[in-house]
């Protein structure tokens, strides 16, 4: 069974002091991650990738309208009771964020943090929640557990914390794993260890990761599968190595052209002439029209539709092909 299925996902909010007035930063949102695979959702900057992650978590700011479906092992957990959303997060969802100071309370030692999500998962007493943990910070390649475990967050290095991180994120067994820019704040060499420790976990625990990062490089390093997000849309989606070698939507091509090394370490989105309109719904043909190279008059007036296209491809454009590219 398909592990997460995100389903026409729309996110809407009212408008400061505009009343009845909304904005939808995401919209028509459809997406899946299959158990042990890896889905890389990258876009520019406020394309929309981190509310997606927050409405599968269950974490949208309150002021947040969601409506679609969000349905995990096939437990739709759009509208499910925040009670039901907190068990999910406590055992099927781990989430792993950029910044892994903010994640670890400041004035605890990692120990008592562990400790205590351990037990609130598998009970049992402190010394074997203590056993637990060092058998985790092993597995994330933390050796001198002693150590680790009576440190406080600001002793650690970023690249430690960024494994203790992922070791307290493993602690719950989780099924699905979202990271959301997680090596974005790491050096190059760190972020790369971190992704490579990532994959081997997967291999050996099967979870599947919803990759949240604006650096295609690490996409492509790291991923199966990618969406490529557009002003609140999935514009593209596709095995990884397909849409990359041979995009099939025009802004897929066109970032992929201002990155022209996509290799392991490659940079962050260059950003691309001309903005996202100001306001997407008043815009009545295709978002992209107004900087795509390859705009017709049909582009201006009608919405395109979401096209299937050979090898498990989808592309939000009236002339998508994948040929174009090659
Ligand atoms: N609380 C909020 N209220 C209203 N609009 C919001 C709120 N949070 C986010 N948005 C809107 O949603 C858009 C998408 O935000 P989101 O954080 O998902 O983008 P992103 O693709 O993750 O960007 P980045 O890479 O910069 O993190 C934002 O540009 C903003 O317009």
């Amino acid at each position: 069974m398909t592990l997460l299925t995100v389903e026409d996902l729309t996110i809407e909010f009212p408008r400061a002091g505009r009343s009845g007035d909304t904005t939808r930063p995401v919209r028509g949102v459809t997406l899946t991650v299959e158990p042990g695979q890896t889905l890389g959702v990258v876009g520019e900057t406020g394309s929309g990738k981190t509310l997606t992650g927050l409405a599968v978590l269950g974490l949208l700011p309150p002021a947040a309208q969601p409506r679609g479906s969000i349905r995990l092992d096939g437990l739709e957990l759009l509208g499910a009771p925040p009670s039901q959303l907190r068990a999910v997060r406590g055992s099927t969802i781990a989430m792993v964020f950029q910044n892994p100071a903010t994640a670890f309370d400041p004035v605890r030692p990692l120990r008592t943090q562990f400790e205590r999500v351990i037990r609130r998962h598998r009970g049992g007493s402190r010394a074997q929640a203590g056993a637990r943990a060092a058998e985790l910070l092993a597995e994330v390649e933390l050796h001198d557990t002693d150590r680790v475990l009576a440190s406080y967050p600001h002793q650690l290095s970023g690249g430690m914390l960024q494994r203790a991180m992922i070791a307290l994120a493993l602690s719950c067994e989780p099924r699905l794993i979202i990271a959301d820019e997680s090596t974005s704040a790491l050096d190059v060499t760190v972020a790369q260890q971190v992704r490579r420790l990532l994959l081997r976990l997967q291999h050996a625990y099967g979870f599947g990761v919803l990759f949240i990062t604006h650096n295609l490089g690490e996409a492509r390093d790291l991923c199966d599968r990618v969406a490529v997000l557009y002003a609140g849309e999935v514009v593209e989606t596709g095995p990884v190595e397909d849409v990359f070698t041979a995009p099939a939507h025009p802004y897929t091509r066109a970032l992929l052209g201002a990155v022209p090394t996509v290799d392991d370490d490659g940079g962050p989105l260059a950003s691309l002439p001309g903005e996202v309109p100001a306001d997407v719904l008043s815009v009545t043909g295709c978002v992209f029209a107004n900087r795509c190279p390859q705009t017709a008059d049909l582009c201006r007036s009608t919405p395109p539709p979401a096209r299937t296209l050979p090898g498990d491809r989808r592309a939000l454009c009236h002339f998508a092909d994948p040929e174009v590219a090659a």
